[in-house]
């Protein structure tokens, strides 16, 4: 039975702060009992201020970075280095460093292709499902994630997985999503699916544009009116927000 727990925090910054320390002493549990820990990275503001966070924790060094996997809930479509992918923004903010200094192999790192690996959103999703089954035991088509965090956008959307789009329905662990609302167009994203497989969902969100569409979430709403709806950890899940995004008009 999967739990719910809502946690408030005063602003963003705070937000953060609190997601990484949560992140990083998750994964030290985690370690306490299994390896190798998978990590599901989420792209947007919320999500990598709380990679910056957690670079600057001292709780970094307390981790044993390499039996950690580190994987992306969606990507937006574009060549490796892109500044507007969520992998440079995600690197440039926590895992170059834990690369060069922490012992983080790259290997280790997961990033979805981009134009310049894969000939289309399909293609790239096709090959990123390949690599979730290759690092998945007893013949699952993901890993047992440990932490899957997700971003929220205003319009409920998780991951790539927006309102009324016909990613929604998309069977398998990952989906090419065409036609996206939130540039740009052309991206990669896990599935509920995939994003269900995961022992804990986290989602991060802040900002009173976000307030209406968590209400509707923690409601119960239709997940093809609101994805964010839609997602569960197998033992919990987690929504992480400002007082400006639980304060529902
Ligand atoms: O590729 C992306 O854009 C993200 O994965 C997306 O799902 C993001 O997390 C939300 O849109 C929230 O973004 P903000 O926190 O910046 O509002």
């Amino acid at each position: 039975m999967s739990r719910r727990l809502v946690v408030v925090h005063p602003d963003p910054a705070v937000l953060a702060e609190a997601a990484a320390a949560r992140l990083l002493t998750s994964i030290l549990d985690a370690q306490s009992v299994r390896r190798p820990v998978h990590v599901v990275l989420t792209g947007g503001t919320v999500g990598v201020a709380t990679l910056a966070a957690a670079a600057a924790s001292p709780l970094v060094a307390a981790v044993d970075w390499s039996g950690v996997h580190l994987w992306w809930g969606d990507e937006r479509f574009l060549p490796r280095g892109d500044p507007d992918r969520n992998e440079t923004q995600a690197r440039a903010a926590l895992l170059d460093a834990l690369v060069a200094s922490a012992g983080l192999p790259e290997a280790n790192v997961h990033p979805m292709a981009g134009p310049d690996a894969a000939d289309s959103p399909e293609a790239s999703a096709a090959a990123y499902a390949d690599e979730l089954a290759a690092h998945a035991d007893d013949g699952a088509a993901v890993p047992a994630f440990d932490v899957l965090l997700l971003g929220m956008g205003p319009d409920g959307h998780v991951a790539s997985l927006f309102p009324g789009h016909e990613a929604l329905g998309a069977t398998g662990s990952t989906v090419g999503v065409h036609g996206s609302p939130k540039p740009p167009a052309e991206r990669v994203s896990l599935t509920f699916e995939a994003i269900d497989a995961a022992r804990e969902v986290w989602v991060v969100a802040a900002g009173a544009e976000k307030a209406e569409q968590a209400a509707a979430a923690l409601a119960g709403e239709p997940t093809a009116e609101v994805p964010a709806a839609g997602v569960r950890g197998v033992s919990r899940t987690l929504w992480l927000l400002d007082t400006a995004a639980a304060d529902a008009p």
